[in-house]
């Protein structure tokens, strides 16, 4: 049986990975909206314990993403806990009575994908599922204000100091091995760029991965699914053209360098204010990444909130019952050491 053949006798699985707030979800309602009748799966994965990604894709109305289609796994990267949650539900999905056509795996923000690519070739997987591509999505104007950079004079002081230390910047690392995983690169939020800034993020990242791939420019995702998926790329089988910073340390890693919390937010006064404040938060603290809900004094709706570093968008997305609380939850997701009490401090203000 020719590779392809081999191929099609299993269900391709496309990683969908970038780092937090790139976009990952957005791209994942597109697809979704433009499922032309596949029959897709969806597993996503959250850093925090709240699963906003996941209610935001059941939200979607979308035809083709009933809730049983998707498979949330939170408080925790698959790249950790792929025996314990990654392979049962794998496995699952596959002894549906209708296996899925497709099934799409949205990272977590903070993911290292090669782990879970390795996952691939588990005995119990292997001959059932392959990877059809690892897509990785990049946020554009972060790449471009230098947000995963590191300081070239502090690498060349501690290489100096330490030969063997590539960077111990955990942004860039993370950033850098979801890019060396990539089969397609999206290049995302290019409605927040200059076109020579969208050339100059794209140099970076081509210069960044040794190997030939292709990068497309988004905004909010919208890239014709055919392009995304059936990329054919068998990624299990290709590992060793995807290096990792993690693969010297025997591809164990941790997340210490991140953490994440759930704060209760009560019911505030008035959007603006509210969205102010998140955004004096984001910059004082260098929070990397807000999600989650809010209630609006007046309002019978509930605030849909995203923040990525200091920028916000947010909406009222659904109506509040009644006798619903009014209180609001976010998520907070930054580097090791952010002072948790004064920004749970600083949202408990109505
Ligand atoms: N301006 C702009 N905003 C975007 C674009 N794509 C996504 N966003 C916004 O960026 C925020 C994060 O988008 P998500 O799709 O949730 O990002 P994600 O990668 O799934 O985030 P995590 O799962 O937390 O890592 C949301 O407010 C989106 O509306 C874009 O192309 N342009």
């Amino acid at each position: 049986m020719t590779p392809s053949n081999t191929a099609r006798a299993k269900v391709p699985v496309t990683v969908i990975t970038g780092f937090l707030g790139a976009g990952k979800t957005t791209l994942l309602r597109h697809v979704l909206a433009n499922a032309k009748g596949r029959r897709i799966a969806i597993v996503v994965n959250e850093f925090g314990t709240l699963g906003i990604d996941g209610d935001t894709l059941r939200a979607c109305g979308v035809e083709g993403c009933r809730d049983e289609d998707i498979v949330e796994l939170t408080n925790g990267c698959l790249c950790c806990t792929v025996a314990d949650d990654f392979l049962p539900t794998m496995e699952a999905l596959l002894d549906r009575e209708a296996a899925p056509d497709h099934i799409v795996i949205e990272t977590s923000g903070l993911a290292l994908p090669k782990p879970l690519l390795k996952a691939f070739g588990w005995p119990t997987i292997r001959t059932r599922m392959t990877v059809d591509g690892v897509v990785t999505v990049v946020d554009g104007p972060a790449v471009a204000a230098g947000r995963f950079a590191d300081d070239p004079a502090e690498v060349a002081r501690q290489q100096a100091a330490d030969p063997s230390l590539d960077h111990d910047n955990p942004l860039a690392e993370v950033y850098e091995d979801q890019l060396l995983s990539a089969d397609l690169v999206m290049l995302n939020k290019t409605d927040l760029m200059t076109p020579a800034q969208a050339d100059a993020v794209e140099a970076s990242i081509r210069a960044e991965i040794p190997r030939v791939v292709k990068v497309v420019r988004a905004t909010d995702g919208q890239v014709d699914p055919a392009i995304l998926l059936g990329l054919d790329a068998a990624a299990e089988d290709d590992l060793d053209a995807r290096p990792s910073h993690h693969d010297a340390e025997g591809g164990e890693h941790e997340h210490d360098d991140f953490e994440s919390f759930v704060a209760s937010i009560p019911e505030q006064d008035s959007v603006e204010g509210f969205i102010a404040r998140l955004k004096t938060l984001a910059e004082q603290h260098d929070i990397l990444r807000m999600k989650g809900y809010a209630t609006v004094r007046g309002k019978a709706m509930r605030l849909a909130v995203q923040g990525v570093g200091s920028r916000f968008r947010h909406q009222f997305d659904r109506a509040l019952s009644p006798d619903a609380p009014r209180t609001g939850s976010l998520v907070v997701i930054g580097q090791k050491g952010m002072d948790q009490s004064a920004i749970t401090a600083a949202l408990a203000q109505g």
